[in-house]
């Protein structure tokens, strides 16, 4: 992906990276993403932060936003800041003009039932002081004791291959289901919910994602080249992190899996599922979004891509509150093109800096910068944290030791070690 003021090419220390065509005064635009192409609110917040713009509500004075979404028979709520936002929420998941955002409703609504339903699980297990139930069961049993010199590729495949196995056993016996999700994991289920949506969307309706344009009008006559989301081909070259994901967390190789197979079972409890039967006519009129889901569900391909896109590419959602009012972390979500700025690498200071418009994000430079600079960001906060804190925390959540000049010096001197 090219960009008018920089080009991704490969860096001299391995992946890719963005390098600057020619000079770029301090202050300029250089990349403004419209929208994620996945992106969780965390569960806990649904209420308190707009789904359309991730406006907060306590930034407005209010404990939760009223303008409220929601099915039929009141399932699938979803909240909003304005009708404007509600408006454009129906419109983006609208397959046919006039239906609706219905089939969205009906999976939140789903979505909401199984919370319910782990809370009663968690209940019982607390009274009857039972330890909490992991998500690993049975076949995958080993998962609960691996090592990172255990994970290999092939270690890797084999239990997303009988995760597959397992899950479609549970959707066939439709037991209720009795594991229960980690805060996280259900965060984590919602994104990758939100990325098949997304790419189920894409291939039904085939809407075209922006391409590059100058967006004059967007930032009051301020030239900025912004980019749409992306399709999923653009969303797969992102960097895949499985590998050493796993080896350096091995516990979220089985947390991803109850994650997959969660969804799976969601999925299977719709009831446009349920309606196909041998007896029923085929269903006339445009494809169902729910069974196209379900589709994408049936082997871990889809999901577990997802999952491999998400630690090292994504950006967390803050509230707009001033960092010294102790602003606060609302989701995460993967902007397809603003994922190739390394951190900071040959000198002390990234000459980038991200903020949130909306559900959107912009990129800015905050000095000049030279023809062939890389441009970077920084992916920590610098100036809080001691050398050795640094690198851990990129060699944990990042999967590289940092070589900038600092830490080099740094770690050489033993400052702040
Ligand atoms: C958001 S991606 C950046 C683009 C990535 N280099 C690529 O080729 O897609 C983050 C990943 O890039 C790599 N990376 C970023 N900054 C780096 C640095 N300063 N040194 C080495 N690797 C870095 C790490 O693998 C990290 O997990």
């Amino acid at each position: 992906m090219n960009s008018p003021k920089y080009d991704v090419l490969p860096t001299s220390y391995g992946g890719r990276g963005a390098y600057a065509r020619e000079a770029i005064p301090e202050g300029s635009p250089i990349l403004r993403c419209t929208a994620p192409y996945a992106a969780v609110i965390f569960w806990k917040f649904r209420r308190e932060v707009c789904a359309t713009c991730y406006a907060y509500a306590f930034e407005s004075g209010k404990s939760k936003w009223s303008v409220k979404l929601a099915g039929d028979k009141g399932q699938g709520g979803v909240w909003f800041c304005s009708k404007e936002c509600r408006d454009i929420y129906v419109k983006n998941n609208e397959i046919v003009k006039g239906q609706g955002a219905g089939w969205r409703l009906e999976i939140i609504g789903a979505l909401e039932r199984l919370v319910a339903q782990m809370a009663r699980v968690e209940t019982q297990m607390n009274a009857h002081k039972a330890g909490p139930k992991n998500g690993v069961s049975n076949s995958l049993a080993f998962l609960r004791n691996i090592e990172p010199s255990d994970i290999t590729p092939e270690l890797i495949d084999h239990a997303w291959a009988l995760a597959e196995e397992l899950s479609t056993e549970e959707c066939r016996k439709r037991a209720p289901w009795t594991d229960v999700l980690t805060e996280f994991e259900l965060d984590t289920a919602q994104f990758v919910l939100d990325g098949l949506v997304r790419r189920a969307v894409q291939n039904v309706t085939g809407r075209t994602p922006e391409t590059f344009s100058v967006d004059a009008e967007a930032l009051s006559g301020e030239e900025v080249y912004h980019l749409g989301v992306g399709t999923w081909s653009d969303f797969m070259q992102l960097q895949d992190s499985e590998l050493p994901l796993t080896k350096s967390k091995p516990y979220l190789l089985a947390s991803r899996i109850l994650v997959y197979r969660f969804l799976k079972y969601l999925l299977a409890t719709l009831p446009s599922q349920a309606k196909s039967t041998k007896t029923e006519t085929p269903r006339r009129g445009p494809p169902v979004l729910t069974d196209i889901l379900s589709k994408s569900l049936a082997t871990s391909t889809h999901a577990r891509a997802i999952m491999a896109r998400d630690y090292g590419n994504v950006f967390g959602i803050w509230d707009n509150a001033k960092q010294e009012e102790g602003s606060e972390m609302l989701g995460w979500g993967a902007y397809t093109f603003g994922s190739y700025f390394n951190h900071v690498f040959q000198d002390c200071a990234p000459n980038l800096k991200k903020t949130r418009e909306g559900r959107g994000i912009r990129f800015y430079t905050l000095r000049d910068v030279s023809p062939g600079e890389e441009l970077c960001i920084s992916y920590i906060d610098e100036e809080s944290l001691s050398v050795k804190e640094r690198r851990d925390h990129l060699e944990r959540d990042w999967f590289f030791v940092c070589n900038c000049v600092r830490c080099l010096t740094e770690s050489k001197t033993n400052r702040d070690i």
